[in-house]
């Protein structure tokens, strides 16, 4: 601002000038030279001293150290400054600096003038370390090239910057993770505070302002009664009037100041009052969504139960237990109970999901029939026109004989494991040994749980593990705070957890392996598709019961499952990015290999959540060379708000064949309540390179898929056909061959997890593995163990030196960044990032090394993660 100059009562100079606030000093440049400073130290917290002096050159006195303080002492963490010894270097020693903290950032200047121009250096508190040295010296570095020792005037003055540097560190970090948790009251107070500071500043002005206005006018006065000049008492009363206008334009401007003060105070209160209001609404439409959300449930369950008509669908997908089906009802009107993860009655939701499982057999094989209820539309068709359209016209169900003889097929399969394998010559498969497909794990034909272990290969696995602890917490409760936000930010104890990672769940997407096995056998490529396509929907076969949260892996975390010996292939999982969180995995086997980059998005709605994976899965017949890759479908998790979780997958899916150009798309069906479809289908078609329809596939994706050949028969010549019909003749699918099949649940599975045989020999310890394996992490298996607190507080210290990692990480690049330097990033051990040749995206692939490094044990290139 341009103000004219007061300077001293020797040296009223009278001329204009500029009056500079800044971190606390007012400086008033003269239009010409010298500088003249005057000190007030005005702090946001508390004005210290007022010191006007007069140097010619700096005016800034020799108080060397000067810190805003509280009333009470305590040191204010935000504007902390001034002058310390910092060392520079041999030659030079220690220099004095002048050090200003602010907005968590340590910055030094050689002056106070230099501030407004050239900054020296910066530390970043929020990975910074602080050490004190001895009484007078402390040491702050980034933990990496940037180290600043320093020294006080006094111990005094030394734990006075420590404590400010300690606690603005503390601030910075609170800042920094603010994205992951929800801002609290002092956070928002913190942000008036600048507001607050700055009126101080303004106040401060209007009183010098004041003051040295009311001084020029005095000395004019003063000047006036002394001297007898007539034509300097012209001049000296024109300078008078001039200072009058002086002092009416500064009262003016003190008013106008005053009235901004108190502006900006009631604006703030405008902004408390409404931020109130805000919260008041938020809470009153979180109470609205989770009224509305019990409203549903009861609607849903009340409509299901008038329905008759409808489906038999899975109870638990309702979240009730048949049997007390009414009085809940009751219940849940009167309580608003929340259920939440825990299974309230897990024996009565074992029988309805075993009854489910029937239930959705006989609809199934329904399915196989061919025909619609009422309709008798052949249902195969239908699948077809559902998901072609045009090629639905070329097909037509064959003679109702063979229909049925199909379903009686499919019928008894219901009862005896295996035999449902349609055995007749028109069997797509090549496999002989069909049985396989029923149940691979089913050594022995026993589920017996009383026996700990099985020898499968050379390896035991385990059969059990702890019964889950019955410590219900409200998921809502939790969730509520967080719509909208990814589920991987979402804080959230183990309770909601299953004992594996996610590394571990995507080798789980292994359990049936063997549909590859017979997939490389297969003679013809659509063929071959067909067990493809089982393979990926066999991934979600464990999805329907469990609701269970896998612990998201640490940033280097690993997982390798070495099934060589019984099933031919050994795979490798590496979490390769944690935000967002990436998971890369590998797989190889004599005949074929399986990758993938796993990424997904969570958008969390209130009464569900969808999971969007992200990220392509390939596979490679290393014989024939076909090259498959396809989209995961999307996940839904049910129920968030009331009811019991339940998951659907719904979407549609692509698998190509890049070397044949085969495709076969598949549809997931979402669960529609009031719709009569078979809940949990999935329906497809492949098509061949010139887009003729050779299979049909239905089934379900928790229980079983079947596969439907197309043949073309030549049509009689007084038939007109459309011009893409091949070979001019009708379709017909002949009955359907059952290519995967769920394997049965474990007694007494619900009391773990509803993992499957495979899924529980995921985390079996092992010794041999890298000390980064899953197995390894110590929340996870204090969780398997019930020793839940313990995990919980484990799981917080590990996440808590994760991020510590990354402040590092994020600090080194930051200093590379100024420097002018590449920095490299962060880079998993066992995979690297390439081009992929199908997505034209960076993906990372497995870059070898791990077994041998298994075979060496020598994990030396692990970082240490737990
Ligand atoms: C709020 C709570 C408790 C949410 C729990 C969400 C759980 C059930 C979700 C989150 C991520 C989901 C996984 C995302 C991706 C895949 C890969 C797919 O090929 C099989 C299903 C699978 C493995 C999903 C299973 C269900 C899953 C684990």
């Amino acid at each position: 601002m341009g103000v004219i100059c007061s300077c001293s009562d020797d040296r009223n100079c009278g001329t204009e000038g500029t009056l500079v606030i800044n971190h606390g000093s007012i400086t008033f440049q003269h239009s010409g030279s010298p500088v003249f400073r005057v000190r007030v130290a005005v702090s946001p917290c508390h004005v210290t001293m007022a010191r006007p002096a007069m140097n010619e050159e700096f005016a800034v006195v020799d108080l060397p150290f000067e810190y805003a303080s509280m009333p009470d002492g305590q040191v204010c963490p935000d504007h902390f400054r001034g002058w310390l010894l910092k060392w520079t270097n041999y030659i030079k020693g220690y220099q004095k600096r002048w050090f200003v903290l602010s907005n968590g950032l340590l910055s030094y200047y050689r002056s106070q003038a230099e501030m407004a121009h050239t900054c020296r250096g910066t530390i970043n508190l929020a990975g910074a370390f602080i050490d004190s040295e001895d009484s007078c010296s402390f040491v702050i570095s980034n933990g990496g090239t940037q180290i600043f020792y320093m020294r006080a005037s006094s111990e005094v003055e030394r734990q006075r910057w420590v404590t400010a540097l300690e606690l603005a560190k503390a601030k910075a970090i609170k800042m920094l993770e603010s994205d992951e948790e929800e801002d609290t009251n002092s956070e928002k107070a913190e942000n008036i505070k600048p507001l607050n500071a700055k009126l101080e500043d303004l106040q401060t002005c209007n009183d010098l302002v004041g003051k040295h206005g009311s001084a020029l006018q005095r000395s004019i006065v003063e000047l006036q009664e002394v001297e007898d000049n007539p034509a300097l008492a012209a001049k000296l009363k024109f300078v008078n009037e001039k200072a009058t206008l002086f002092r009416i334009t500064a009262n003016a401007m003190i008013s106008a100041c005053a009235e901004f003060l108190e502006l900006a105070q009631t604006q703030e209160k405008r902004w408390q009052k409404s931020l109130q209001l805000e919260r008041q609404r938020r809470i009153n439409l979180e109470e609205t969504v989770e009224a509305l959300a019990k409203q549903h449930n009861t609607l849903e369950r009340a409509c299901r139960k008038n329905t008759s008509k409808l489906p038999d669908l899975p109870e638990s997908e309702l979240g009730h237990d048949s049997d007390d089906e009414e009085e809940e009802l009751e219940e849940d009107e009167e309580n608003a109970e929340f259920f939440d993860a825990i299974a309230e009655h897990p024996e009565g939701f074992t029988l309805s999901v075993s009854k489910s499982r029937e239930s959705l057999q006989s609809s199934s094989s329904e399915q196989s029939v061919g025909m619609d209820g009422e309709n008798a539309k052949p249902l195969l068709a239908r699948t077809l026109s559902d998901t072609t359209g045009q090629a639905s016209a070329e097909i037509k169900q064959e003679a109702s004989k063979d229909s049925v003889t199909g379903t009686s097929e499919t019928s008894t399969a219901k009862d005896t494991e295996g035999s449902d394998v349609a055995s007749d010559g028109r069997s797509i498969s090549t496999d002989p040994d069909n049985k396989a497909v029923m149940a691979p794990f089913t050594v022995g034909g026993s589920f017996a749980v009383t026996q700990s272990t099985e020898r499968l290969g050379t390896k035991l696995f385990r059969k059990k593990i702890p019964d889950k602890p019955d410590i219900s917490i409200n998921l809502w409760s939790i969730l509520k705070n967080c719509i909208g936000k990814e589920l991987s930010k979402i804080p959230m104890p183990v309770n909601f957890n299953e004992p594996i990672s996610m590394l571990q769940r995507l080798t789980e997407e292994l359990e049936y392996t063997d549909l590859l096995d017979k997939a490389a056998a297969c003679e013809t490529s659509t063929e071959q598709m067909c067990y493809v396509a089982a393979f990926t929907t066999s991934s979600y076969s464990t999805t329907a019961a469990r609701t269970g949260k896998p612990f998201n892996p640490l940033l280097g975390e690993t997982f390798e499952f070495d099934r060589t010996e019984d099933l031919g292939w050994r795979s490798l999982a590496e979490q390769v990015s944690h935000h967002p969180p990436a998971s890369a995995l590998h797989v190889e086997h004599k005949e074929w290999i399986f990758w993938q980059e796993f990424t997904c998005t969570s958008k969390f709605r209130g009464k569900y959540l969808q999971v969007i994976p992200h990220g392509v899965a390939h596979l490679k017949f290393n014989k024939s060379g076909n090259h498959y890759t396809w989209k995961k479908v999307t996940t839904t998790v049910h129920n968030i708000i009331v009811g019991k979780l339940w998951i659907d997958q719904s979407g549609e899916m692509d698998i190509e064949n890049h070397t044949t150009k085969d495709v076969c798309h598949l549809k997931y069906d979402a669960y529609n309540y009031f719709g009569r479809d078979t809940p949990r289908k999935v329906t497809g078609v492949i098509t061949d390179s010139s887009k003729v329809v050779r299979y049909v596939i239905s089934g379900t994706w928790d229980n079983k898929l079947d596969g439907a050949k197309v043949v073309y028969h030549r049509s009689p010549s007084n038939v007109k056909q459309p011009a893409s019909t091949p070979h001019k003749s009708q379709a017909q699918t002949l009955p359907p061959v059952t290519l995967w099949k769920k394997n049965p649940a474990l007694p007494g599975c619900e009391k773990m997890y509803y993992f499957t045989e495979f899924a529980l020999a995921l985390n079996d310890s092992d010794d041999s593995v890298a000390p980064t394996d899953s197995r390894r992490r110590p929340d996870q298996r204090l969780m398997e163990n019930c020793k839940w607190d313990e995990a919980n507080q484990e799981k917080q210290k590990l996440e808590e030196m994760q991020r510590i990692r990354r402040r590092k990480r994020e600090a080194e690049a930051s200093e590379a960044q100024a420097e002018g330097k590449v920095y490299e990033g962060y880079k998993p051990v066992w995979f690297e990032n390439v081009v992929d040749e199908v997505t034209d995206t960076a993906v990372h692939v497995y870059k070898g090394g791990y077994w041998e490094a298994k075979e060496r044990q020598d994990w030396s290139l692990c970082p240490e993660i737990y």
